[in-house]
């Protein structure tokens, strides 16, 4: 780890990964995505301990959804009724109507299912928290239910800036201590992507070092029969379409391939940095490459290989923090035995 050395890290460089900087300048080559800028309310809401949704566009506590009252109070039922009767019946729950319809409205507009993410997280290590287990959201409780469930959109919101170098202006805080200045919910048409054709790609100075498997843990036995001309395709991608485009001389992209057309499509861009997985790869070979030649497209060659078979991504994140702040006795043991029923899921079903 302590011989590591990799390019300064600034807040700027971490800017320039946010979803509303590269989707403008990679719009043709991406998704088709919506950016919704947060308003400061439903900020403070996202910053808040606890799971509770937003009331529906009637004004109704969202489908099997239990209030906190309903559920955990502890008061007698006549100090409750006289509570609910003052102001908000529902106690604790949020409101963000003019939101929720903004929401409503770009997800119609996207096909009727979407992908969340703030600036550059996913909340994709809360997804075992939703209806069906997927990131696929409808509505914009399925949303909400995501965002205030998941670590990774908390770190977006608390320290984006953490790895970045101290910048101490005189008179100024650090500001890789800061959180962004602004945010905005991102909403990116659905598809179902098969995780063998998701990849990993890492440019150094503008030099496309080398690309690998997204999903690690698993062997996919005919990427490694096609693998030059997948190799082919992402480089020549990378070539026409991302080289020279992005704002950063070193950074780290991720793209889907189209199983049927080879054709490649943009996913997402990641720091330069520790904090970016290089999954296949160490960082060590990443930071000490040299010369124009990349190291071609590595997979995983065997379920030996990775000594794992089928593993389900994201495993260590499935008690998020508001998953405790929740509870009682009783919601954590129903939190456990969906995550118990989950992973035997996972372990019986291999990826097609
Ligand atoms: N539009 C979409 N429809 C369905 N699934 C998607 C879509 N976009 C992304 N995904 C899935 O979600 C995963 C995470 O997406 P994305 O890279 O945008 O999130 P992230 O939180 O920034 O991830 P990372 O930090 O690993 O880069 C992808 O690997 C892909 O499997």
């Amino acid at each position: 780890m302590d011989d590591y050395l990799f390019p300064p890290l600034t807040k700027q460089h971490v800017l320039n990964c946010a979803f509303a900087i590269w989707y403008p300048i990679f719009r043709r080559v991406t998704i088709k995505s919506e950016i919704i800028p947060i308003p400061a309310d439903f900020l403070d809401y996202l910053h808040q301990d606890g799971v509770f949704l937003p009331l529906d566009s009637n004004g109704m506590p969202q489908p099997s959804y239990e209030t906190p009252k309903d559920e955990y109070d502890t008061e007698s039922e006549s100090e409750s009724e006289n509570e609910n009767n003052n102001d908000n019946e529902w106690g604790k729950i949020p409101d963000f109507p003019e939101f929720q319809e903004t929401i409503a409205a770009k997800i119609d507009s996207l096909g009727g299912s979407v992908f969340p993410k703030l600036n550059w997280s996913s909340p994709k290590d809360a997804c075992w928290m939703a209806l069906g287990q997927t990131m696929q959201c409808k509505t914009a409780a399925d949303i909400f239910l995501l965002l205030k469930s998941s670590d990774f959109i908390a770190h977006d919101l608390t320290c984006p800036f953490e790895a970045c170098v101290a910048e101490i202006v005189e008179g100024h805080e650090d500001i890789s201590k800061k959180s962004a200045d602004s945010y905005d919910l991102i909403l990116r048409k659905w598809y179902e992507l098969h995780p063998s054709m998701e990849f990993r790609c890492f440019v150094k100075d503008g030099v496309l070092v080398g690309i690998c498997q997204r999903d690690y843990l698993n062997h996919y036995p005919f990427l490694v029969s096609s693998r030059l001309t997948l190799e082919s395709a992402i480089t020549n991608f990378f070539k026409n379409e991302i080289n020279g485009k992005f704002l950063n001389a070193s950074y780290v992209f991720d793209v889907y391939m189209n199983k049927n057309n080879q054709r490649v499509w943009l996913l997402d861009f990641n720091p330069f940095s520790i904090i970016t997985d290089s999954l296949l790869f160490e960082w060590n070979e990443i930071l000490q490459h040299e010369g124009t030649e990349g190291m071609g497209l590595r997979v995983v060659l065997s379920n030996g290989e990775t000594g794992l078979q089928h593993q389900p991504m994201y495993a260590t994140n499935r008690i998020p923090k508001d998953a405790i702040d929740l509870s009682d006795g009783k919601t954590l043991a129903e939190f456990a035995q969906k995550m118990v029923e989950e992973m035997a899921l996972a372990q019986a079903s291999p990826p097609q």
